[in-house]
């Protein structure tokens, strides 16, 4: 079976589409204006991560609605911020464990709050800034493709990233807009894989991609529709100018 992964198109979808929900994370939210606002908008579900309600908080104007929770262990967030939100009836939901992140918390927070529901999240920031967060971001993207076949979406300054599973994926790429594009990499983060792709400039044939050894970065995006087959789970990565 092959998957179409509509890419960066999920992010401008039409009405009826399944429940998506929304994280905000602590760090200055991505495109804020431009794909942020109306995302968040549509969401079903929206979620500050801890301080990330701070820099929602400092958006002018301020989007709408209000977040649906803001969860974390709560050391980032600030007080004066908490008080705005409380006042307007906001839930703050503190799980205070030192073992998990807070981007987990809030994933927590959507399966024992609020159902699971959303087939699709997407999540500003996590893949820039501090490296431990970084590398997290992207262990948390595979970790919730393997439990719960979660597809999760990563909105930062510069790309769009997201876990393509084993098997033959066929991602679309908005290359016309000018939107996705034009590099790209494949990232063999779940261990090695041998990946096949048609599509890209430097296509794999076959070749086993491992993080020490042949790794796919700085490729370029060659078609609309870029084919990859992988024995396993790898990360996607693509330019993103919303
Ligand atoms: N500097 C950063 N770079 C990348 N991602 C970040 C950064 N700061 C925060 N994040 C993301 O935002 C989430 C919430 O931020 P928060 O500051 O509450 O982090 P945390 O999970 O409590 O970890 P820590 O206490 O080590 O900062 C983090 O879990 C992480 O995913
Ligand atoms: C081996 C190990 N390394 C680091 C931490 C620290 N830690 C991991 S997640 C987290 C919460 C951040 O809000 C903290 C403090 C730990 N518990 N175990």
């Amino acid at each position: 079976m092959v998957l179409r992964h509509p890419g960066s198109s999920a992010l401008y979808a039409s009405p009826g589409d399944a429940p998506l929900a929304v994280l905000v994370l602590n760090q200055p939210i991505p495109h804020a204006r431009t794909l942020f606002a109306p995302l968040w908008r549509r969401a079903a579900h929206r979620l500050c991560i801890d301080g990330g309600a701070n820099h929602l908080h400092a958006l002018t104007p301020a989007p709408t609605p209000h977040p649906t929770a803001i969860v974390g262990d709560l050391d980032s967030l600030t007080p004066s911020v908490r008080h705005h939100y409380e006042h307007h009836g906001i839930p703050v939901h503190r799980y205070a464990d030192q073992d998990s992140t807070d981007f987990m918390k809030g994933l927590r927070y959507l399966d024992e709050h609020l159902g699971g529901v959303s087939s699709t999240v997407v999540v500003f920031g996590g893949l820039s800034g501090r490296l431990d967060h970084v590398m997290h971001t992207l262990k948390v993207l595979l970790n919730e493709h393997t439990a719960r076949a979660r597809s999760i979406l990563v909105v930062s300054e510069d790309n769009l990233t997201f876990v393509l599973p084993e098997g033959e994926s066929r991602v679309c790429v908005q290359r016309e807009a000018g939107r996705d594009g034009p590099t790209c990499g494949l990232l063999p983060l779940a261990g090695d894989v041998v990946l096949w792709t048609e599509g890209l400039r430097w296509n794999l044939h076959g070749q086993l991609s491992s993080f020490t050894g042949l790794m796919s970065t700085s490729n370029v995006v060659d078609a609309d529709e870029v084919l990859v087959r992988a024995s396993r789970p790898v990360i996607w990565t693509c330019e993103f100018h919303p």
